[in-house]
């Protein structure tokens, strides 16, 4: 069943918010009444954050100096904001390399980053959510990526990580409807922010080549995507339209609250199969041209 969100003075906490796609969200919920919780590590960037958002809408925001990996750091950040009514789960890592090359240490980080740093948040956020006084609809969201609907050549971790997101979700979701929250997973593609910037300059080509096939988005209109979806307690969050096509061929046994997407899921599914199916025969072609180009070479 349809449900709406309302983030008008509730508290919107946002983890990795003094960057990219979180720093974005931060913003567009404080100028639309929220009252916007910021948590990541590094002080400075969380300040700087607190400013530009301040400048921009007049707001304030509160922030929280933690590294989702240390489970209490985050329990003492979430105790100190106070109870939780929007939880976006945003943090993220992402170093792009073949599997053969990468470091084991490097695969750590990215699963304990982006995984088991999401499981540290919601366990230290969802007690007080459950207590919650105003019995409004809540929400818990994550932040995927499109590497998290479709495995993309250079980031086994990643993928592997963004992928694990999916299952957390939806077994979350059937946890806490009972309590009315609602989870939504978001999925991005490449979207131009600091940590984008600072992948690329590591990027194996056919990681761009292939991941570019969903083209790219600005950090405010994934923002305002994701905004949108929390807001309708949409389960999958896509942001463009080769998303729209990815979720639908991607839809699994993942909830679905509008009758009228239902419908064109039901609809669709098969045509956007082959669709899949073209875009990986593409994908192996751009694959085999490569290496047979670095052979000659
Ligand atoms: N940019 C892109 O192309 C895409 C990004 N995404 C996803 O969107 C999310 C945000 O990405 P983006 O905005 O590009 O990232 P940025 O690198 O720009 O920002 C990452 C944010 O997360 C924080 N963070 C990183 N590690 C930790 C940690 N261990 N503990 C707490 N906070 C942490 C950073 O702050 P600090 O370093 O100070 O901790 C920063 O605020 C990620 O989950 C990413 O996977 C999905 C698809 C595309
Ligand atoms: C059925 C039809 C299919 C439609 C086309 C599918 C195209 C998918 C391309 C995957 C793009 C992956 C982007 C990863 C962005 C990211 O997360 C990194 N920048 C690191 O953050």
């Amino acid at each position: 069943r349809p449900v709406t969100i309302p983030i008008k003075n509730r508290h919107v906490f946002i983890t990795g918010g003094s960057s990219g796609i979180g720093l974005a969200l931060a913003q567009q919920a404080a100028s639309q009444g929220a009252r916007v919780s910021l948590l990541a590590r590094s002080l400075n960037k969380l300040q700087e954050a607190k400013e530009s958002i301040r400048r921009s809408s007049g707001l304030d925001v509160a922030i929280f100096s933690a590294d989702v990996r240390d489970h209490d750091a985050v329990q003492k950040a979430v105790n100190d904001a106070g109870p939780i009514d929007v939880l976006v789960v945003n943090q993220g890592v992402f170093v792009p390399q073949e599997l053969e090359k990468q470091g084991l240490d490097e695969i750590k980080f990215m699963i304990d980053v982006n995984l088991m740093g999401s499981f540290n948040v919601i366990k230290a956020a969802l007690p007080l959510m459950k207590e919650r006084k105003d019995r409004l609809p809540a929400s818990i969201s994550l932040i995927s990526s499109q590497a998290g609907q479709v495995g993309i050549y250079g980031y086994t971790a990643y993928s592997a990580s963004k992928f694990g997101l999916r299952g957390l979700a939806e077994a979350l979701q059937q946890e806490v409807i009972a309590d009315n929250i609602h989870v939504s997973v978001v999925y991005p593609p490449d979207t131009d922010t600091p940590g984008f910037e600072k992948e690329n300059e590591v990027r194996p080509e056919l990681t761009k080549l292939l991941a570019g096939s969903s083209g790219s988005m600005k950090a405010d209109e994934v923002a305002k995507k994701a905004l949108d979806g929390i807001k309708s307690g949409s389960f999958t969050v896509p942001c463009n339209f080769e998303g729209h096509m990815l979720a639908i061929a991607t839809a699994g046994l993942s909830p679905q609250r509008s009758f009228l997407m239902a419908f064109i899921e039901v609809a669709s599914v098969g045509v956007l199969r082959l669709v899949g199916l073209f875009f990986q025969w593409n994908w192996y072609q751009t694959i085999e041209n490569w290496h047979a180009k670095k052979n000659r070479t």
